[in-house]
């Protein structure tokens, strides 16, 4: 064993202080600026090896880590950042938006945030320990082999038990985190659906239903908890049995010891050979450990991300990708050849079939039938939020997925049944207030819009305006697109007898008086309102059985007669 030499003394005091000046820095000063110099590893390297060449290497790498990981934070909340981006802008342009029928808001809203959150987690943290102590282990392990293979076996043979055990444990945390991810978001789900129809949950009383079932769902959390946590225990004990009260007395050492022992005696091994080599299995094993941690971490942050790379990955919608046709002038003709089509969410349920109906350039068209015949199916598809199954709409006589996506919406305008923005949203073309403010006086609106606290600036929630006035809203932003195609689909239903008077007024002139032909569909369940268009579609199961004008239909005596009767027995 090698003496104490002159300057010795100088080692062991630099490594004391540098100890003590790791402690203090890592209380007060962020950790990243000081391990590099100051680390508790270099402060026990200095106190009991010396100057070896790869500890100085270990060290610095650690200190290297240490210090990228401020950079990895960064880069791991940058990546949030983009994530939730794509995420969002990905799900806004997917192709089937089938898709929001069978996610809920709640659920979305649940990914956005947490899910997102375990992707930077991945970057700006495991990634980088893990490469750390990847780095810190197989250093050690090398070095521990030359010092001595045979005591160097055992380290390892403790690692890999350690691995293995890490790998179990790493899997059943993957699983563990994706089912959390997922009841987070189903309780997200319950919360939401319940604020959002509180109205109706104080109405019908159901405030303990809808609480208990929020408890279930967090109930099923905390159950997954409690076995994460058990689970954890076990791994951590795994580990413990090979260092028991780390730094103090330790398995490793104890053999260490024995073997190592034996070695000196026989005079193969010096003491601070020995000596070396306990300190540094302890770190490799050491190493391994927070290997293992971090990949349990890793493993969870993958489970619970899967659902993000998921939606990102959805297929955007065509009009996203390709371009598309404009046409110079479009003068509203729209033709139906052959449509069928079924919802991709009801695979084995035909919503349309076999439709065959052109529309002519300035033409109302009314479409009528039962609830759930198919009428609001045909105007999705005008509007290409789906595509037929089989057959094709035509526009002007090109097929419709030939056209620019983008700019036939511009110049189609809709009044949907309940649809809450300003009047402004979505217009393209170049308005001033005052185009605004006559939209909304044509659309009846002027005089409510002008009572609110901040008149044309208030910001429309769902809660603020009646039925009828967000219909009126509605229509002010159909008359200010100027749109070549009008759909309104229930666009009077929520209006009083008076207001709708006016408003078809308005609808008939906005068509009669502007220069440019214009295309109108109307549905809507009040027969009275249709009366004046030029032809009616009736429509039953998905299916067109007559067509023609009010006076045409009545003399046939069919579908339609039959309604229209039906609703003057119910008024009568
Ligand atoms: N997003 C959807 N996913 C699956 N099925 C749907 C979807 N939307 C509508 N359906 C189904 O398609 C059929 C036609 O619905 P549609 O909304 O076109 O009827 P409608 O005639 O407009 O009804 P209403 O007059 O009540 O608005 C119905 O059976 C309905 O259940």
């Amino acid at each position: 064993m090698r003496q104490l030499v002159a300057g010795d003394q100088w080692i062991i005091y630099g490594g004391f202080a540098s100890l003590l000046l790791a402690s203090f820095s890592d209380l007060c000063i962020p950790h990243f600026l000081t391990a590099s110099i100051f680390s508790a590893q270099s402060g026990e390297a200095m106190l009991f090896y010396r100057n070896t060449k790869i500890l100085l290497l270990l060290c610095l790498s650690s200190g290297i880590f240490s210090g990228l990981r401020g950079c990895f934070f960064s880069i791991g909340n940058m990546i949030l950042v983009k994530r939730m981006r794509e995420m969002v802008y990905s799900t806004l342009i997917l192709q089937d938006i089938s898709f929001f029928d069978k996610k809920t808001v709640g659920n979305l809203t649940s990914r956005l945030g947490a899910d997102c959150q375990q992707v930077s987690q991945v970057i700006g943290n495991d990634l980088n320990l893990i490469s750390r102590n990847i780095l810190q282990g197989a250093g050690t392990m090398g070095y521990l082999f030359v010092l001595s293979w045979q005591l160097a076996l055992t380290t390892l043979g403790i690692c890999f038990i350690l691995a293995t055990v890490m790998t179990f444990h790493g899997r059943y945390q993957k699983k563990a985190a994706k089912s959390i991810q997922d009841i987070t978001a189903n309780a997200n789900d319950v919360a939401q659906d319940v604020f959002t129809l509180i109205r109706t949950v104080r109405v019908f009383g159901t405030e303990k239903q809808e609480y208990e079932r929020y408890l279930k769902c967090l109930k099923k959390l905390a159950d997954i908890g409690l076995r994460q946590s058990i689970v954890y225990g076990l791994w951590n004990s795994s580990f413990s049995i090979f260092i028991i009260l780390p730094r103090f007395v330790s398995m490793t050492k104890a053999i260490a010891v024995l073997v190592g022992g034996a070695s000196i005696m026989a005079g193969h091994f010096s003491a601070e050979q020995l000596t070396k080599f306990i300190l540094y299995s302890e770190w490799s094993i050491f190493a391994t450990w927070r290997m293992a941690d971090n990949w349990s971490s890793l493993m969870q942050s993958v489970g619970a991300s899967q659902e993000v790379f998921k939606l990102m990955d959805l297929r955007p919608a065509k009009e996203f990708l390709k371009g598309g046709e404009k046409l110079q002038n479009l003068t509203g003709c729209v033709e139906f050849a052959n449509v069928s089509f079924h919802y991709p969410s009801r695979k084995t349920i035909p919503v349309l079939e076999n439709i065959n109906l052109a529309i002519r350039p300035n033409e109302v068209v009314a479409i009528v039938g039962l609830s759930g015949s198919g009428k609001s199916t045909i105007v999705n598809l005008l509007l290409n939020l789906y595509e037929p199954t089989s057959g094709q709409i035509l526009i002007d006589g090109f097929p419709m997925n030939d056209l620019d996506k983008k700019w036939l919406r511009e110049r189609i305008g809709y009044v949907g049944q309940m649809f809450t923005r300003n009047i402004s949203y979505g217009c393209t073309r170049k308005i001033t207030h005052e185009d605004v403010e006559l939209a909304a006086k044509q659309a009846f609106a002027h005089g409510f819009i002008s009572s609110l606290p901040n008149g044309y600036e208030t910001l429309v929630g769902d809660g603020l305006l009646s039925g009828g006035q967000k219909q009126r809203i509605a229509i002010a932003r159909a008359i200010l697109r100027d749109p070549d195609i009008l759909i309104l689909d229930e666009a009077t239903s929520a209006l009083d007898a008076e207001s709708e008077h006016y408003v078809k007024e308005l609808l008939h002139e906005f068509r009669i008086s502007s220069k440019k032909k214009r295309t109108v569909i109307v549905i809507a369940h009040r027969l009275s309102t249709i009366q004046s268009a030029d032809r009616i579609v009736v429509m039953d199961a998905g299916e067109i059985v007559e067509v023609g004008n009010h006076r045409q239909l009545l003399s046939i005596n069919g579908r339609y007669a039959q309604l229209t009767k039906r609703q003057s027995d119910t008024i009568d």
